[in-house]
């Protein structure tokens, strides 16, 4: 099986081109789990399989590293854009993209080469309803600076859906006791009935955060393009940041905006394809 290992931002991911490959016998689950391991397989924050659409360029299925499937994936999304564009899978730099939240439109910016640089991606509308996040946290309307305990710490959670769930926490230091020892106890909180993405940030000034993220499925990654949608959303709601930010992950930067005129999220990054190869498994 070939496959490609791209990153957006350092996030990671496997990449096959289900256009050529086909693996329709194949536990997904599984595959994500092998390929994804960092000394056994090739190594990532899991799976992205690139597949045909009958509504869009080209669909989008994520796996995360642990064989879960998540709805979306922020970083990944721009990296199937690139790859159908630069592969000439698709001739289009305005391109739409299916996913399992949706179909998303995506605009490429090419450098010289010709080839796909950064991608500016509508993540759509935020999902603010908690039974739609899904979280428990209160029984209905928006979770926004909840007072909460996790693990015996307080915080003020604000919870937010761009198609998968995220748990936003704004803290004054994003510490490695909280991202690593506390993320996997709030991933699988029972508030998240379907567990949840964590972000822990730091506000710098109102234009910019600094952002580390516990994945469900995939422990600490290095950038999460859902998770800095939802922070951007949350910063506006908890009064802490204007509508247009700056974040820094661990990998590299993020442009985000929530546009107040149709309530729709706006992500630019990178978008890097690695080296290729073939699995033998
Ligand atoms: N890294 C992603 C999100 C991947 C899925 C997530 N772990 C989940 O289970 O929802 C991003 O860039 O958005």
């Amino acid at each position: 099986m070939r496959f490609t290992k791209m990153h957006g931002a350092g996030n990671d991911y496997v990449y096959v081109d289900c256009f050529t490959e086909n693996l329709d016998s194949v536990d997904l689950s599984e595959l994500s789990r092998k390929i994804a391991h960092r000394h056994f397989g090739v190594g990532g924050d899991g799976l992205i399989l690139i597949r045909p659409s009958e509504i869009a360029d080209a669909k989008m299925q994520m796996l995360n590293a642990d064989g879960s499937e998540s709805e979306m994936c922020g970083n990944g999304v721009r990296c199937v854009a690139k790859y159908v564009f630069d592969h000439g899978i698709s001739t289009n730099a305005q391109m739409k993209i299916e996913t399992g939240a949706g179909v998303l439109d995506l605009s490429l910016h090419l450098g010289d080469d010709g080839k796909t640089e950064s991608v500016t991606v509508d993540m759509g509308e935020p999902t603010l309803e908690a039974a739609l996040i899904p979280t428990k946290m209160v029984l209905n309307g928006p979770v926004v600076d909840h007072q909460v305990k996790f693990g015996g710490h307080a915080f003020t959670a604000t919870c937010v859906s761009m198609g998968n769930p995220h748990c936003v926490l704004f803290v004054p230091k994003a510490s490695n006791e909280l991202v690593l020892g506390l993320g996997p106890t709030i991933e699988s909180d029972p508030r998240f009935p379907n567990r949840t993405n964590v972000e822990f940030v730091e506000v710098i000034s109102a234009d910019e955060v600094r952002q580390r993220t516990w994945e469900r499925g995939s422990g600490e990654t290095w950038a999460c393009g859902t998770g800095a949608s939802a922070v951007c959303v949350a910063g506006v709601l908890t009064g802490r940041t204007n509508r247009r930010i700056t974040n820094h992950l661990l990998g590299g930067d993020l442009v985000l905006e929530w546009d107040d005129s149709n309530n729709h999220v706006m992500m630019t990054g990178g978008a890097t394809e690695v080296f290729s190869g073939d699995w033998n498994e």
